[in-house]
């Protein structure tokens, strides 16, 4: 048995090279397909994966990384962690688990949220005081015993315990007082009972990934980390552990690690900016290992392996091994690149994919430690493309520039608030409460269809628009027949509301196969953003005119923002973010300024991933906050005082970013609110909001639909807290996962409640 780790990765895609797991999920869930054929479909999926790990040469290959919907979830259920709603289903495991994660009918799932500052998301555990911390679920040991047999000896992952607990929530009826952090010492010794198991069927090496260590954390969470690792370090028949924090500087979590029993440590060098620093003053590393996360995981730029290679270098004498992994897991980045043909072969020849990071990891593990010479060519041959892309005039834009080195503090800057309501009032002519949707509506089979045979030459783009047309027709009319106030266009045109806008905007190139999980089996192909950003021509345009043209209602335009535009693309990192925005807010000026000029007088410029951007550090959210909220304003501050501009913010948890929301300047700001009824309202009135708001009033995440009764008793709350002037009606999100069904149903109970609560207002 080796005593060290060995180069590695944090983890793996899983959705399959080409979504099979996706596919293999959906037919289960629809009932055309058995359990068997999905757990199939996963064993092959896991088992390609083992072995092309294995064959790339890592010195330690990691498992349990798989997952049917999501880590989080099936650490819960590792656990015991099923809330008893669930358990009294009467399901089976794996129907159990589907219903934690989707919902049943009778049973809504848990909730979802952001993982740390990722487009992912992972399920919310609940914990309360008498939750029973048990080994329910022996998948970890099953997995790895799974590749032994195929004859690899893998390292089981595990979300940390520490990490576990500070994601979940409390569960309903738990005291104020209970936090799930005050359960660590049950759940603890149920770590490791699992982690003797484990060394019983033969692991050597165990990963327990604390990423939660990179935000802010409390003295008191220091200590638990402190007290958990040496109770687990003290076991005696365990394997060694290795301990990665990620997405972040772990600050003094790295000293506890390092003073602890753990065996290996890792950390983020990537997107660690101080990490370095305080790795130089440690001595606790001197005999452990130490894991450099030198290869980015959520970024597929390819390593610059001299620098990386220098940094290794120096740490050398630091700890008593040093192996090189990737920054975090390689969830967050596409498989293969290789699988890219319509890519720009210049802008390929600069990207990294899984697996080529899986090769990237493998050669400077040998550089460190068989030295340059070993691996000479291997080097050449791969500096090429860094220095291609350091001194390639491509990414560079003379004319975006220019424009961005002008911009003047008034171009972010509207029209004076009661004036702007006085005109749009006079433009618009809504009633009080006026309804609306946030964008989308359901995309269809028969929609994605047709784009998919656009994209073969099976169909023309004649063709393909006019079956966007109708599709367009058919969502005017049913909002006309539901008698909404402020009409949609229902985006069938859209692959995806970022991937869309980056194909028509310079400065990107989109993939074919580079699908990204978000949360189960939805997944996203982040656009490539390798360079300076503009709009050669209006995007959005004919489509809203063509819509506006089918109505007398007024037709909302509806765009992307800068922010949310960012935030789910691959980024260029050799300029600032807020410089990248500043580009980006220009492009979507001109989209603004375009749809007022062609008569429409209201537009939306969503930023839901406002939030998600937010630093895991408090001392950098200044910062952010000011580049991203005057790129928002840069965006929507070229229209005159008669448009209404509109915002949406699908989360309602504001926290750190709610004097932001204030500072957007937006007319008319959705945000979700129908589960945490209409508390957030509160919330920003305590901040002065004084704005058009609409507090999402149905759950657009469910398939179950709302009754009017429902609808009206959240609009009759949201009235306590703002005057029916400023109060908008609205589901929380776009609709474009529903089916036409249930969102006929629920938009009319929307309606209905409405005029209820009009009528009782009026009175
Ligand atoms: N980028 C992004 N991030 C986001 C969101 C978002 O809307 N966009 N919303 C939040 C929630 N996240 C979400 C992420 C994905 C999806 C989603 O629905 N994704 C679709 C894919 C959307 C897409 O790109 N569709 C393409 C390609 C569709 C496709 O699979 N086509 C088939 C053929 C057509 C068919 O038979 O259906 C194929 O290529 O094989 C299109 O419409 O053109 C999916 O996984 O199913 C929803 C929400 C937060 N993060
Ligand atoms: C994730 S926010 C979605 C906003 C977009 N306009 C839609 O309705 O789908
Ligand atoms: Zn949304």
């Amino acid at each position: 048995m080796t005593s060290e780790i060995g180069s590695t990765v944090l983890g793996y895609p899983r959705i399959g090279p080409r979504r099979e797991l996706k596919r293999a999920l959906e037919a289960y869930w629809a009932g055309d397909s058995g359990e068997d054929q999905l757990r199939e479909t996963a064993r092959s999926l896991r088992v390609q994966s083992w072995r092309e790990l294995h064959g790339a040469g890592l010195g330690s290959v990691p498992s349990n990384t798989f997952s049917y919907y999501d880590q989080v979830l099936d650490t819960a259920v590792t656990f015991g962690a099923v809330p008893k709603r669930y358990r009294e289903l009467g399901l089976g495991p794996l129907d159990t688990y589907f219903a934690m994660a989707r919902g049943v009918e009778s049973t809504p799932p848990l909730e979802m949220t952001k993982w740390f500052d990722t487009n992912y998301h992972y399920l919310v555990p609940e914990i309360g005081p008498d939750t029973e911390f048990e080994l329910a679920d022996r998948t970890p040991v099953e997995r790895f015993l799974e590749a032994r047999e195929l004859g690899m000896t893998t390292r089981p992952v595990l979300v940390g315990p520490l990490t576990f607990l500070l994601l979940s929530k409390s569960a309903e009826g738990a005291p104020s007082s209970f936090a799930p952090l005050h359960r660590l010492d049950d759940l603890i010794e149920v770590y490791a009972e699992l982690l003797a198991e484990l060394h019983r069927a033969g692991a050597e090496w165990v990963q327990l990934d604390e990423p939660a260590f990179a935000a802010d954390r409390e003295p008191a969470e220091l200590e638990k980390l402190r007290g958990a690792y040496h109770r687990l370090g003290e076991l005696t028949a365990r394997p060694r552990l290795f301990v990665p924090t990620y997405f972040g500087d772990p600050g003094e979590a790295l000293g506890v690690l390092a003073a602890s029993p753990v065996e290996a440590v890792g950390v983020d060098l990537v997107a660690g900016s101080t990490t370095m620093e305080v790795l130089s003053g440690l001595t606790g590393l001197r005999d452990k290992t130490l894991v450099a996360g030198l290869v980015e995981g959520r970024n597929i730029w390819r390593t610059d392996l001299d620098g990386a290679l220098s940094k290794a270098a120096t740490l050398l004498g630091l700890a008593g091994e040093v192996s090189i992994g990737t920054s975090c897991s390689l969830l967050h980045v596409p498989y293969d690149v290789e699988a890219e043909e319509d890519i720009d072969p210049q802008v390929k020849s600069w990207l990294a994919f899984a697996r080529q990071k899986v090769e990237e990891v493998v050669l400077l593990d040998r550089a460190l430690h068989e030295g340059r010479e070993a691996v000479r060519d291997q080097l050449d041959r791969a500096r090429a493309p860094i220095e291609d892309r350091r001194n390639a005039a491509r990414p560079h834009d003379r004319a975006v520039r220019d424009r961005t080195s002008k911009l003047r503090p008034e171009d972010a800057e509207r029209g004076e608030y009661g004036k702007r309501r006085a005109d749009q009032q006079r433009a618009l002519g809504l009633p009080p409460l006026p309804t609306t949707t946030i964008g989308s509506f359901p995309q269809t089979t028969d929609v994605r269809k047709a784009r998919a045979q656009l994209r073969d030459g099976r169909i023309d783009e004649a063709t393909y628009n006019t079956r966007m047309v109708d599709e367009i027709r058919r969502v005017i009319t049913m909002q006309e027949e539901l008698g909404l106030d402020v009409l949609v266009h229902g985006e069938p045109e859209r692959n995806d509301m970022v991937q869309y806008f980056s194909e028509y905007m310079n400065g990107f190139v989109s993939t074919l196969n580079g699908w990204v999980q978000s949360y189960g089996s939805r997944c996203v192909r982040p656009p490539i953003l390798f360079g300076d950003v503009s709009r050669p021509e209006p995007i959005t345009v004919e489509w809203t005119k063509k819509a506006q043209s089918m109505t007398d209602k007024p037709v909302k335009g509806m765009l992307t923002g800068p922010v949310t535009i960012l935030a789910w693309s691959f980024v260029r990192d050799d300029q600032p973010l807020g410089e990248t925005a500043n580009q980006v807010a220009l492009a979507i000026r001109d989209e603004v300024t375009d749809l007022e000029s062609a008569g429409i007088g209201v537009v939306q410029v969503d930023e839901p991933a406002l939030r998600e951007l937010l630093p895991l550090r408090s001392e950098l959210h200044g910062q952010y906050l000011e580049w991203a909220v005057r790129s928002f304003r840069l965006a929507t501050s070229g229209v005159t005082d008669a448009t209404q501009i509109h915002t949406h913010l699908c989360y309602s948890e504001f926290g750190e970013v709610i004097n932001a929301i204030v500072d957007l300047d937006a007319d008319v700001t959705s945000l979700e609110a129908a589960r945490s009824r209409m508390e957030v309202l509160d919330d920003l009135n305590e901040v002065g909001f004084a704005r058009g708001v609409g507090p999402g009033v149905y759950d657009i995440h469910s398939p179950r639909v709302p009754d009017s009764a429902e609808i009206e008793k959240l609009l009759s709350a949201a009235l306590e807290a703002v005057p029916a002037e400023r109060l908008w009606v609205n589901p929380d999100c776009g609709l474009k996962t529903r089916g036409y069904e249930e969102v006929r149903t629920a938009l009319e109970n929307m309606r209905v409640a409405t005029e209820r609560v009009r009528g009782s207002s009026r009175s």
